[in-house]
């Protein structure tokens, strides 16, 4: 099968109000009430972060998009093929979600992922409370890093089943005893990676979501209205090695990071050799600030 690109996350939330007000006032989207939940804009679509209520706060699920009716189709038979159990979506779920139809699974690690087709929406030209340009479009809303404490089964399964590509990898060293690996994968598009799998486990079930704007100002300017909320850093500014992304990372009311970017690169695979990187980044991304007492003791546990 053919993934076009990340269309959608669903989020639970104890409080859809938190993330309304995060996403308006930090982020600089807009929301929405819509059927079942909250739905936040970042462009033309009704939604490309649904905000589901529910018990816990954290990650729910991911929408990969296909492009017909007929690759929806082919990939529910390519499913079937290697054995995945997968579901039908139920109204209520398409609703919220804003398409024609959607299967869902689970990853050898636990991750739920969807598949859908087909977009609905108003084309209600999108106004951001702060003027914010979001870069999604063919490239998708951004990308998603999951935990995967199985992480060769589940690049195994990205890359057999829902066809996605290794772009390169990362050994992350936090401690000298613990090395644990990132794998950047790509869809068909020119992101560098939609999807990064991070070897280890995370409570919230997600490690980052990236979203992309247009230049450097607007990162800057989502820095201070931060800054202004009193939400926490969670690592400072800087570039990255791999896709060349300038960032910084936030906590969001999911109790995950949200990376908020610009410059991305974007890569003609057929031009692309696989890599391992052995820095995080080129300057900056002092993750250092994020890590509170507790992280600190659990990294030393899992040592
Ligand atoms: C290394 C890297 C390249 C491109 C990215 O978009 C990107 O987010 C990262 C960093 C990934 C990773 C993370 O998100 C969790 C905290 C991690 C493990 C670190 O402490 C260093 C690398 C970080
Ligand atoms: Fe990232």
């Amino acid at each position: 099968m053919e993934v076009a690109s990340l269309s959608y996350v669903v989020v639970s939330a104890t409080s859809t109000a938190a993330w309304r007000a995060f996403a308006q006032d930090i982020l600089g989207m807009s929301a929405h009430d819509a059927p079942g939940g909250l739905a936040l804009r970042m462009d033309e679509r009704a939604g490309r972060v649904f905000v589901m209520p529910g018990a816990t706060d954290g990650y729910f699920a991911s929408g990969w998009e296909l492009r017909s009716a007929a690759e929806f189709e082919a990939a529910k038979a390519d499913l079937t093929r290697h054995g995945v159990t997968f579901h039908p979506a139920t109204p209520a779920e398409r609703a919220l979600r804003h398409v024609f139809d959607m299967v869902w699974f689970t990853d050898p690690s636990g991750n739920r992922h969807e598949l859908a087709y087909g977009y609905v929406t108003d084309f209600a030209r999108f106004v951001s409370p702060h003027g914010v340009d979001f870069v999604t479009g063919d490239l998708g809303l951004g990308h998603m890093v999951l935990p995967a404490p199985q992480i060769d089964a589940t690049r195994d399964f990205l890359m057999d089943v829902l066809g996605f590509g290794l772009s390169d990898i990362l050994v992350h060293r936090p401690l000298p005893d613990l090395a644990q690996r990132i794998d950047f994968m790509h869809c068909a598009n020119g992101r560098h990676h939609s999807l990064a799998l991070f070897e280890g486990e995370v409570p919230s079930g997600c490690v980052h979501l990236m979203f992309e704007v247009a230049n450097l100002d607007e990162v800057g300017r989502a820095y201070d209205r931060m800054q202004r909320s009193g939400a926490r850093l969670m690592a400072t500014l800087g570039k990255h090695t791999n896709d060349h992304m300038t960032s910084f990372y936030l906590m969001s009311p999911g109790g995950f990071a949200i990376e908020y970017g610009c410059g991305g690169r974007t890569i003609d695979w057929d031009h692309h050799t696989v890599f391992e990187s052995t820095s995080v980044s080129l300057w900056g991304h002092d993750f250092s600030v994020g890590f509170g007492a507790d992280e600190q003791a659990q990294l030393a546990n899992a040592a």
